[in-house]
């Protein structure tokens, strides 16, 4: 397992082209937000915005639209019952972000299994939370495009079938091997598994442990693929990125909240740019 270092950020986080506009750097949905859950999508879709992330919409129930503009006007708002609006949505979209605060009920598993009919391999979808959950528990066939699953320890026993105790690297690969896909596996030392390697993320403070922590990262990881060209670099900058943020903020703070990375984004980025 290789230990990631602060080389992955100029690596990946590239000085902007003048010759540019919000089309460059890319196109993102984000799907979830249930009637109990819209904090999630809202923090998920924050982090993707403020993380450079080109055009922003947000797919979630209706009882969050006025929460989501308040609290983020960058962000576009589509109800995710409207089918139509959905597979246009998607299907216009470069990266998608779904399952923070999606919940696991009839509507969540349709609007998942909508998606994942609607997917191409010219796009890349990212599935937290209860996503994860739904495809654990109702068994789905994952689609066959580049995929970043991001489950904490217990999601990813519910769609491995690996028991948290028995999590090794071993373990872990040879059912990422059979997932194709990249996976962020998240605890108090995340380990990426991508298709050509394993890393371990040496940061991250226990000042993170809150609620909203993995939906902000998957809003990154999303901001991050949508902009960057590299997509394993995309997701390891990002994985670094929010937990060296975290310890700058926790040199001070008891506790670290997930909008506080956020916003520390654009400043953090900046200062970890490569030169063009
Ligand atoms: N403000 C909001 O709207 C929030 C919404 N959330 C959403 O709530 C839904 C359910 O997610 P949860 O993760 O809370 O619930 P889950 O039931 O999926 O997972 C929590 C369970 O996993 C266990 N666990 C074991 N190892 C763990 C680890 N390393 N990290 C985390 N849990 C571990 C916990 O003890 C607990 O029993 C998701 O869609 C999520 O996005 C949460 O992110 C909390 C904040
Ligand atoms: N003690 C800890 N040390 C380092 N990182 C932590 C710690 N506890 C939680 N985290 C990080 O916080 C995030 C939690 O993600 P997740 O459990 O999905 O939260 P949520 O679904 O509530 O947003 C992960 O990125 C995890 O690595
Ligand atoms: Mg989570």
């Amino acid at each position: 397992m290789q230990t990631l270092t602060a080389k992955i950020l100029p690596q990946t986080i590239r000085q902007r082209p003048a010759d540019s506009y919000k089309g460059t750097y890319g196109r993102i949905v984000l799907i979830g937000g249930n009637q109990n859950f819209g904090g999630a999508i809202i923090m998920a879709s924050a982090a993707a915005v403020y993380a450079g992330a080109g055009l922003v919409t947000t797919l979630t129930d209706p009882s969050n639209q006025g929460s989501l503009h308040a609290r983020l006007p960058e962000a576009m708002f589509a109800d995710y019952h409207d089918t139509a609006l959905l597979t246009s949505l998607v299907t216009g979209a470069n990266v998608i972000v779904i399952g923070p605060g999606l919940g696991t009920d009839a509507t969540a598993l349709a609007t998942l299994q909508r998606v994942f009919t609607l997917v191409t391999p010219q796009q890349t979808l990212v599935v937290d939370g209860s996503a994860i959950t739904l495809v654990a528990e109702h068994q789905l066939a994952l689609p066959a495009v580049p995929l970043v699953l991001t489950p904490h320890q217990m999601e990813w026993q519910r769609i491995s079938g690996i028991r948290i105790a028995d999590q090794t690297e071993a373990a872990n690969r040879q059912m990422v091997d059979r997932l194709h896909a990249t996976v962020v596996l998240k605890s108090h030392r995340t380990e990426i598994y991508t298709p050509t390697g394993t890393y371990e993320n040496p940061l991250g403070t226990p000042a993170q442990a809150t609620g909203g922590m993995g939906d902000t990262l998957a809003g990154m990881v999303g901001g991050f693929l949508a902009q960057f060209s590299n997509p394993t670099d995309a997701v390891l900058a990002a994985v670094y990125s929010h937990s060296a943020i975290a310890e700058e903020l926790a040199r001070t703070q008891y506790v670290v909240l997930p909008h506080q990375i956020t916003e520390q984004l654009p400043t953090f980025m900046k200062a970890h740019e490569a030169q063009a």
